[in-house]
């Protein structure tokens, strides 16, 4: 049994590993923690998330010392927090034997400019930025079983690389023509603190963060290629739908697209390749990413559907993936039943 705990369990993606640790086979919740002043310090979790009233966990609010007793006393720590947390505490909590699993942004792009200009902090931790890999789990398992760092992907990101990143890595992309991903999340996406852009009224549907989303040079980083990305926030709890339009190399048949995708995931539980466009209702709450796709030859346009729950795939279960492939667990361990 390997021992774990979580920082920021009282947010969606911590409540969603709390209760993803709880069903794991191999997996035992050691802490669930808050920040140091916290207004939930001292609650049992059920009383925030009352599907989870069944678990024996409080929310103890973090300290420097619990940080470094952290670092030495659990197998793994999962991040569940702000990137600013992230990124302040990640030396102190890779100090000792334990691996971090960080959810947030604050590890995923190696370019500390970039990185700069799209979190609006500069970076400062360029020894654990250095040993970080990116835990998009079926296309970099190999880094990630040797790491002691993983930089959990972003929502967006996750569900538009496993989209495009068949095509990209078989040279199938027409590098003239940018894809464009039009993604839609749901509210869970934006974290459970109270605000008004996500209060049940004002949520209607619409574009946001359009051309300046910082999940751009995260998806173009691990796809090698620009893209336009335009997020969407939509009337739902959870999940998103990402509609990708990729111009092919001249001459791509439906047989070659058809190939790369069934050679990608051809081992991979997790990854569905479906028989028509997916929805939100097929994933919500589960790990999986469902894929469909449509190429007109004649145009040499494709379209890409890929649908994800953003707190499962899109976070938690995403970050228990990468547990498993450094445990040398089959990947869907205590996700799939
Ligand atoms: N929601 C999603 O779909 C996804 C989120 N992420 C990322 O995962 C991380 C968590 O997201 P999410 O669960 O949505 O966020 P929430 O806002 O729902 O939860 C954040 C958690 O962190 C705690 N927290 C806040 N400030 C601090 C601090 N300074 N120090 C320690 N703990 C703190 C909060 O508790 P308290 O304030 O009471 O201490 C709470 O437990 C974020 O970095 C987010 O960007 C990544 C992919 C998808
Ligand atoms: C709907 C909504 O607001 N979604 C969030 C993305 C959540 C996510 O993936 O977060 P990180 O990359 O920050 O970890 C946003 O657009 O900022």
């Amino acid at each position: 049994m390997y021992n774990v705990s979580i920082i920021g369990a009282s947010g969606y993606t911590g409540a969603q590993l709390v209760e993803l640790v709880q069903q794991h086979p191999e997996l035992t919740l050691s802490g669930t923690y808050v920040s140091s002043n916290s207004a939930d310090a001292n609650k049992p979790i059920g009383e925030l998330h009352g599907k989870l009233a069944h678990v024996d966990a409080t929310l103890i609010p973090i300290s420097d010392s619990i940080l470094e007793s952290l670092a030495h006393d659990v197998d793994f720590i999962f991040l569940a927090t702000p990137h600013e947390a992230s990124h302040d505490w990640m030396p102190l909590l890779t100090s000792g034997s334990a691996k971090v699993l960080d959810l947030s942004g604050a590890f995923r792009l190696k370019d500390t400019e970039v990185f700069e200009a799209f979190y609006g902090f500069s970076h400062k931790q360029q020894a654990s930025l250095d040993n970080a890999v990116y835990g998009l789990a079926e296309w970099y398992s190999s880094s990630i079983e040797q790491a002691k760092i993983i930089a959990v992907p972003g929502c967006y990101p996750t569900a538009s690389l496993s989209a495009l990143k068949p095509l990209g890595e078989n040279n199938l992309l027409d590098s003239a023509v940018r894809p464009v991903i039009n993604a839609v999340s749901g509210v869970s996406g934006a974290g459970r603190k109270a605000s008004l852009t996500t209060s049940f009224f004002e949520v209607s549907l619409h574009a946001y963060g359009v051309l300046g989303h910082r999940h751009t040079p995260e998806i173009e980083a691990y796809l090698g290629t620009p893209v336009i990305f335009t997020p969407h926030l939509g009337n739902f709890k959870r999940g998103i739908l990402a509609t990708v339009t990729v111009k092919l190399k001249s001459g791509v048949t439906q047989e070659q697209l058809d190939e790369a995708y069934k050679a990608a995931y051809a081992d991979k539980s997790i990854v569905r390749l479906r028989s028509s466009f997916p929805k939100i209702d097929d994933v919500a709450h589960t790990p999986f990413v469902d894929l469909y796709w449509k190429l007109d030859e004649s145009s040499g346009y494709a379209v890409v559907t890929s649908a994800i729950d953003n707190v499962m795939k899109g976070a938690a279960s995403q970050a228990i993936q990468c547990v498993n492939i450094m445990t040398k667990q089959p990947i869907e361990t205590g996700l799939v039943l």
